[in-house]
């Protein structure tokens, strides 16, 4: 069985989600998403699931600096859970004055907060299921959590389908140490950190390696580096699959151009398969390279 780490308490989104993409096996929550990559790292998971990226709020700034720091991790799976909350108390309990939560829940329940509970303060906890645990335990009157929560806590509902945004989804993402990869599909998504020089044109030149070989980008975030002022990562995810040939292409340019860190290639949950340009498919590529190969050999010109 294998042992899986995930951003915990019980009764988190990233629970649900570990439970989608490793059904049946032995899953531990951590308290934290570093400690969770941690384990992998350490070698007392043998993955992880962590959130990544959130269509209301954008990227998860913890999951992207856990992955970038460290000892190299990939993902190998990803899976997208729709976003809608429970406000949960205590029963019987009166005035809610404090209602916490992850600070991506809060953000995402902002309005609805503003309106049903106007006197309340947000007070951001470590996860969802962490301010379920917070109410229980007394420190808040309530808690913004995942609608599964009610079946771990002793707590009752004030409110359910509680979503500023409608349709609101969160992307989720399995991640092991560096092995084998999953094999490509066609709908791929693959992610670096690009650690660019700091001077004029860097990220334009980055960009042009991929828009050039027609490859569409699916996100793009910049982090700080934390030990220069000014200077930052790039977090970048792209269609494809690193052992196409079209994206060893771009890969290999990429590198030449920037210190990389790879973040993985797998399939992606929406099954979207990957735009083609017109002449940027792999048996382009491939064609390509046959002819450079028959000019060197003589055959050709
Ligand atoms: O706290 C949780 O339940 C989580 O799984 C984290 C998280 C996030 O990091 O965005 C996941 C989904 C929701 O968007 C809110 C919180």
């Amino acid at each position: 069985m294998l042992r899986i780490a995930y951003f915990g308490p019980q009764g988190t989104f990233t629970e649900q989600a570990a439970r989608a993409l490793a059904p049946g096996e032995d899953l531990t929550p951590y308290e934290t998403v570093r400690l969770a990559l941690q384990a992998v790292r350490d070698g007392a998971a043998d993955a992880a699931c962590v959130p990544i990226e959130n269509s209301v709020e954008g990227v998860v700034p913890t999951t992207l600096d856990g992955l970038s720091d460290g000892d190299p991790l990939v993902a190998t799976a990803e899976t997208i859970l729709p976003i809608h909350f429970s406000v949960l108390k205590r029963p019987g309990s009166g005035e809610i004055r404090t209602v916490a939560s992850h600070p991506h829940a809060l953000a995402q329940v902002r309005e609805w907060l503003e309106t049903n509970l106007p006197d309340a303060t947000p007070v951001a906890s470590s996860s969802t299921a962490a301010a379920a645990v917070g109410v229980v335990e007394g420190d808040f009157d309530a808690a913004v959590s995942a609608p599964v929560a009610i079946e771990h806590y002793p707590l009752e509902e004030l409110a359910t389908g509680v979503a500023d945004v409608r349709d609101a989804q969160t992307r989720f993402l399995m991640v092991r140490r560096p092995g084998e990869l999953p094999a490509p599909t066609g709908a791929d998504r693959t992610s670096i950190v690009a650690a660019a020089v700091n001077r004029t044109g860097t990220l334009s030149d980055l960009l042009v390696e991929l828009a050039g070989r027609g490859i569409n980008l699916t996100r793009i975030d910049a982090r700080p580096t934390r030990s220069n002022f000014g200077e930052y990562r790039f977090f970048i995810d792209f269609e494809g699959h690193v052992a196409e040939p079209r994206i060893i292409d771009a890969m290999t340019a990429l590198r030449r151009r920037c210190h990389l860190r790879f973040l993985g290639s797998h399939p992606r949950a929406d099954e979207v398969a990957a735009t083609i340009e017109e002449g940027a498919g792999n048996q382009d590529f491939l064609d390509a390279q046959a002819w450079v190969d028959a000019v060197l050999k003589g055959e050709g010109a």
